[in-house]
Parts: structure tokens; sequence; C-alpha cells
């Protein structure tokens, strides 16, 4: 069908291609469109499944970011706020997107800041919801770093409802806590997040 790829089964990435093509195809055909006109023929040859391969690498512990981990000095709490990231919705495969904030009490070690960032969206990208998402990121986080505390909170755009439904943009906000953060740590974490918006 193809050079890209000629086999049926997974490539490397973890997806079929030569399904994907063909579902590609098929898609552009039921919305009334010629998948062989110009515009369109490498859409479903090698747009689309590419796209769809990097927008669910987080299905693929391949893809994981390596978390590379220091010695902690103290248990102090560690906050990144205002983390992009772009998930897509299981519903409707459409775009959510927006801003998350993690924080963590070390337990013998920290994390590569980037690191925070890198995995939070090698975990949107996979066909999700935002509350399990929030979930994902916060227990991978926990066992990735051997914390014995972990908060996220993830603010979100929904296309499915800014573009059709509804169409109306609103923000959603998700969070959880995984272990028992004291109340000194959920203010830190909130200060900290005001701080991060009052910048923007
Ligand atoms: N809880 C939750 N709901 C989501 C998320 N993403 C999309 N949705 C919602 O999923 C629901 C799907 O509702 P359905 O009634 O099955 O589908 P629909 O007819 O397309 O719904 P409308 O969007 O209201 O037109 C909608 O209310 C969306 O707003 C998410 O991450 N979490
Ligand atoms: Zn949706």
């Amino acid at each position: 069908m193809t050079q890209h790829s000629p086999l049926t089964q997974p490539d490397d990435d973890g997806i079929d291609r030569e399904k994907a093509q063909r579902a590609t195809r098929l898609l552009l055909e039921a919305l009334g469109e010629d998948p062989d006109r110009p515009g369109l023929t490498e859409t479903w040859e090698r747009r689309v499944p590419d796209a769809f391969a990097t927008l669910t690498d987080g299905q693929r512990r391949e893809a994981k970011p390596t978390m590379r981990t220091f010695d902690a000095e103290s248990d102090d709490l560690v906050v990144k706020t205002g983390i992009p990231f772009y998930s897509l919705c299981e519903h409707h495969l459409l775009p959510f997107h927006g801003t998350a904030h993690v924080a963590y009490r070390p337990g013998e070690a920290v994390v590569g800041l980037s690191k925070l960032a890198r995995y939070v969206r090698w975990q949107s990208r996979q066909l999700t919801m935002q509350e399990r998402l929030t979930n994902d990121v916060a227990s991978g986080l926990v066992d990735e770093l051997d914390a014995p505390m972990v908060l996220v909170e993830m603010n979100a755009i929904h296309l499915c409802e800014a573009m059709r439904g509804i169409e109306t943009e609103s923000t959603t906000t998700t969070r959880t806590a995984i272990g028992e953060p004291t109340d000194v740590e959920r203010e830190q974490f909130r200060d900290a997040i005001a701080r991060g918006e009052g910048q923007r």
C-alpha cells in the first residue's frame, strides 16, 4: 500500500501502520473525500499514522523518558508548575490540552527537573480522560521516584467541548494526591501554582 511499511504487524513504534493507513483512507471516503486526490494521498499514507504513533506513545513503556535521579538532601517539597500538556480524549479522539502542576516529597531521591515535564508529556500521549491522566501521572511519579507523597493538578480545555457538542470553551480542573500531604505541603503547592500564574 505504501513504501513506508509493507508490514501488517506493528512497527517498532507500536502501531499497525497498514491498518492505520486503511482506516484513515476509509474515514476520508466516509467523509465524502477522494483519498487519492493530491492533497490527501500522504495524509492517509504517512501523516495521520505517524501523528497518531507519536500522540499515543504514552502507551509504550519504551517511549518513557529516562528518569535520572540524584540523592535527596532533604524531604522538602519539590514543586513544578506550568507544565504544558497535550492529550487525546478517548470519546472523540480530539485533543484536550492545558497546564499541569506537580509536587512531590522526596524519599531517597530527587529527579532531574526537566524529567517531570518530560514525564507529564509522555503520560499525556494516550487516549484517556483527564481524571485518569491526572491519576496516572501521580501514581507513575510515585513509582518512578519512590516518593512518599505526590500532588498533581491539571487544568485543560477540551476541544470536543469547544469545537462541537456544547461548543463552549471552559476549563476543567482535576486534582489528585497520593500519600498524605500535610496542610503545609498543600499550601506550598497552592502558593506555587498561584505564583506561577501571576508570572504569566
Ligand atoms: N469526565 C470526563 N468527561 C470527558 C472528558 N473528555 C470528554 N468528556 C465528556 O465526555 C462526554 C461524552 O458524552 P456523550 O453523551 O457520550 O457524547 P456526546 O453526545 O458527544 O456528548 P456532547 O459532547 O455533550 O455532545 C461529554 O460530556 C464530554 O464533555 C474527560 O476527560 N473527562
Ligand atoms: Zn471528547
